[in-house]
């Protein structure tokens, strides 16, 4: 899997639905069902557990670990750094979520501390990024993004050249970059966006995917935007979606089902 190409995305697919990888979720009571199903219906493992009981021995199993702040509160913030600690010394792929960063100084105080612990990938929506990259002029109303993800492109370099990450801004068209690359991704469908924890259960995809190749992060992290935007596409064009309850039924179905062929015809990840 080296290319951006179409092949790459089928062969990322492929590789996660063979492998299976086990995905250690911390994550937010919002986004816990629809994120396992996603990862379920990808073909990976998903485990919610967040215990600072047990963390560290949950991610010595793992293939890799999902760190998402949606429903901060302070008794898990120990477990969530860490698990993030344990990822690093084991050179297993932690993912983080930065939900809402700039919401609160609470939470952006938290996810600043969280980026200093070496995420592999970092992937949120135009407002998040801009706030933990404390952008000038960043702005946000909760864990929706009030900014195009355009507008969050010198945010994200800068956060990916700073901490050696990849990130990833999601939206009408996905921007991913190492600080040097930038991939684009022209896969999805806006309604995506009244889904609540779409942008959370394609985090989660991510680990998946980069779980599989450690040494590509970043074809990885777009491969896995694009597989899930074309679930979209494909949902909505086979018929039946009459809004975002369908669409989510129609999101899982479609990345349960996706063939090689399907994705070799849509998948849209561009240099
Ligand atoms: N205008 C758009 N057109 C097509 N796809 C979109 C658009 N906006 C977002 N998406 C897609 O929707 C998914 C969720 O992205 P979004 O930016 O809404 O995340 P988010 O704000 O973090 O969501 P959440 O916090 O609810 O999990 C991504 O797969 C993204 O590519
Ligand atoms: C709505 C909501 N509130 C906290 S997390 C979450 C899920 C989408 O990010
Ligand atoms: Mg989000």
């Amino acid at each position: 899997m080296t290319s951006t190409s179409p092949s790459g995305t089928a062969a990322a697919l492929a590789a996660c639905r063979a492998a299976s990888p086990l995905v250690q979720c911390i994550t937010n009571f919002v986004s816990m069902d629809i994120m396992a199903n996603t990862l379920l219906a990808a073909g990976a493992s998903p485990a919610m557990a967040h215990s600072i009981a047990e963390v560290e021995a949950f991610v010595s199993i793992a293939s890799a670990l999902l760190i998402n702040v949606g429903t901060l509160s302070d008794g898990w913030v120990g477990g969530m750094k860490l698990g993030a600690q344990r990822a690093v010394e084991l050179s297993k792929p932690w993912v983080l979520d930065p939900v809402g960063c700039g919401a609160t100084p609470y939470r952006s105080l938290i996810c600043a501390e969280m980026l200093q612990l070496k995420p592999t990938v970092v992937r949120g929506n135009a407002s998040e990024i801009m706030a933990l990259a404390g952008a000038a002029g960043a702005t946000t109303r909760g864990v929706d993004s009030t900014a195009a993800a355009t507008e969050a492109l010198a945010a994200a370099k800068q956060l990916a050249a700073q901490h050696g990450c990849v990130v990833a801004v999601s939206g009408a068209e996905d921007l991913v970059t190492d600080g040097r690359r930038v991939l684009r991704v022209a896969n999805g469908v806006p309604m995506l966006q009244q889904i609540t924890a779409s942008g959370c259960s394609v985090t989660a995809l991510i680990a998946a995917f980069v779980s599989q190749f450690p040494q590509q992060p970043l074809e990885a992290t777009a491969h896995a935007l694009s597989y899930f935007g074309l679930a979209a596409e494909l949902a909505v064009s086979a018929g039946g979606v009459k809004g975002p309850g369908s669409l989510r039924v129609g999101l899982l179905d479609q990345l349960a089902t996706m063939s090689e062929a399907e994705v070799l015809a849509g998948a849209r990840v561009l240099e």
